[in-house]
């Protein structure tokens, strides 16, 4: 019997360490390859915020562009459905018979029980799924997550000893496509919005910007000098800027391990490669959580029993985002998130901290506003640090409270910073 497969692409979008794809090219005959963008992104959501703003949007069309190009070396073709998951699928299935539906697991919540109600609604299909989205396999973790340490030092202690994969090879040929003629014509014809330049974002997306951007990283001495630079606000080369092709799966984290290992025995191994690391263990901390915690992750109240109490004030908040507080290191901050759809990791504390200390607002509404604006949104990432920022997550030490007059004299002595975006 010829088998028909469905390959669903959601943070996966790559062929290099994909044991998915090649999971579904050794099951299926013919394969259908499909990427769903859910017009939901685009309305403004529960927290005032819409799930996709222009910076992602745009790095995930050069991303699918890329992805296409890539398939289509292989004989392969990628459908882009505007449509959400469980319609488009489903058309999907039935039109062509589909015998079998591969996906990668994800720890965004949504994704996974529009997962398990496509399974529910086509109990004669069959159904798989791999994880590529981490580091270790879920089977290879010493604990159940149930079971997950409740902060990331017990994480970190746990899984250090244990050994990470090798990346697998992106498979050389794929199933061809299902039925060229259909194919031309996706069974969602609304037109998508369009994306609009974004000259200030250094992030350009696809596999290929991903894996140029690893080999130009791992080639020169910047993992050398990664801890003392990486706190710094502002500076290309101060870290890694890995997040956003990870967090479409562009770029697989296991593969970023393997040329970090490969830097180490070419160049040296010294305190900052192993910070980088340290820091990749903090995404695998994370994604974790996201699987374990489900819909808890979006709750004001978060992991513990007992929620904040903010005031909900739409115009302070609103001010927050616009960077129009009046503190000049948050508004600096927010303001080059605005632009460019990325800040630091040191610029983000900032002004979670003061979203929810000085201005005592809703941890969640400042989640969704990242959610909308950053190249690298990654729902587990996101969601995580700001609980734990929030006092409600992963924080032993409960609610972070930064004195953002100390922060700036540490990090931005000379005021470049906050010239450059609030008076520029
Ligand atoms: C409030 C808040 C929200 C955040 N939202 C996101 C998000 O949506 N997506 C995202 O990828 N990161 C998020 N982070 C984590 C971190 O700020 C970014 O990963 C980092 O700034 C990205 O830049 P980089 O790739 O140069 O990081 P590097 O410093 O070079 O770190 C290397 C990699 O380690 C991982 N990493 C580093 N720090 C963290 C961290 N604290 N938590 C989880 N992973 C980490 C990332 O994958 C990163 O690419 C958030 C942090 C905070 C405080």
């Amino acid at each position: 019997m010829s088998i028909t497969g469905l390959y669903w692409f959601t943070q996966d979008l790559r062929l290099h360490d994909n044991a998915t794809l090649l999971d579904a090219t050794r099951r299926c005959d013919r394969l259908l390859c499909v990427y769903c963008i859910d017009p939901a992104w685009f309305e403004t959501g529960e927290f005032g915020s819409a799930r996709l703003g222009r910076h992602r949007w745009r790095f995930l069309n050069e991303t699918l562009d890329d992805l296409e190009q890539r398939l289509a070396a292989r004989g392969q073709h990628l459908i882009r459905c505007f449509r959400s998951p469980g319609p488009a699928l489903d058309a999907l299935i039935e039109q062509h018979r589909v015998d079998v539906v591969v996906r990668s697991q994800s720890a965004d919540w949504y994704l996974e029980k529009a997962w398990e109600s496509l399974q529910r609604r086509w109990p004669d299909v069959e159904f798989a799924e791999r994880v590529t989205h981490t580091l270790f396999d879920r089977d290879a973790l010493p604990f159940t997550l149930d079971e997950l340490p409740g902060s990331f030092t017990q994480f970190r202690k746990r899984v250090e000893p244990l050994g990470i994969a090798a990346p697998v090879a992106a498979p050389e040929a794929l199933p061809p496509p299902v039925d060229n003629a259909s194919l031309s014509s996706p069974p969602s014809p609304p037109p998508m919005p369009e994306t609009t330049d974004d000259p200030d974002s250094a992030f350009r997306g696809g596999e290929r910007e991903g894996l140029a951007h690893l080999d130009a990283y791992f080639g020169g001495s910047l993992p050398l000098h990664y801890k003392q630079t990486r706190n710094a606000l502002e500076g290309w080369q101060n870290s890694s800027k890995f997040s956003a092709w990870l967090a479409n799966g562009a770029l697989s984290g296991r593969l970023v391990i393997e040329r970090l290992r490969d830097f180490e025995q070419r160049v040296g191994a010294n305190e900052s490669t192993y910070w980088l690391y340290f820091e990749l263990l903090w995404r695998e901390f994370y994604q974790w959580y996201a699987h374990a915690h489900g819909a808890r992750l979006f709750r004001l109240s978060g992991l513990k029993g007992e929620s904040p109490r903010p005031d909900r004030d739409r115009a302070r908040f609103a001010a927050w985002g616009r960077g129009e507080t009046g503190l000049p290191i948050v508004d600096a901050c927010m303001r080059e998130l605005n632009a460019t759809g990325y800040m630091s990791n040191r610029g983000r504390q900032l002004v979670a901290s003061a979203l929810i200390n000085e201005l005592n607002q809703d941890w969640r509404w400042g989640a969704a506003y990242f959610e909308q604006q950053l190249v690298d949104y990654d729902v587990a990432s996101n969601w995580g640090n700001w609980q734990y920022l929030g006092g409600v997550g992963a924080d032993p030490r409960g609610l972070r409270r930064f004195d953002l007059a100390k922060q700036t004299a540490q990090y931005d002595p000379q005021g470049t910073f906050i010239a450059r975006w609030l008076n520029g």
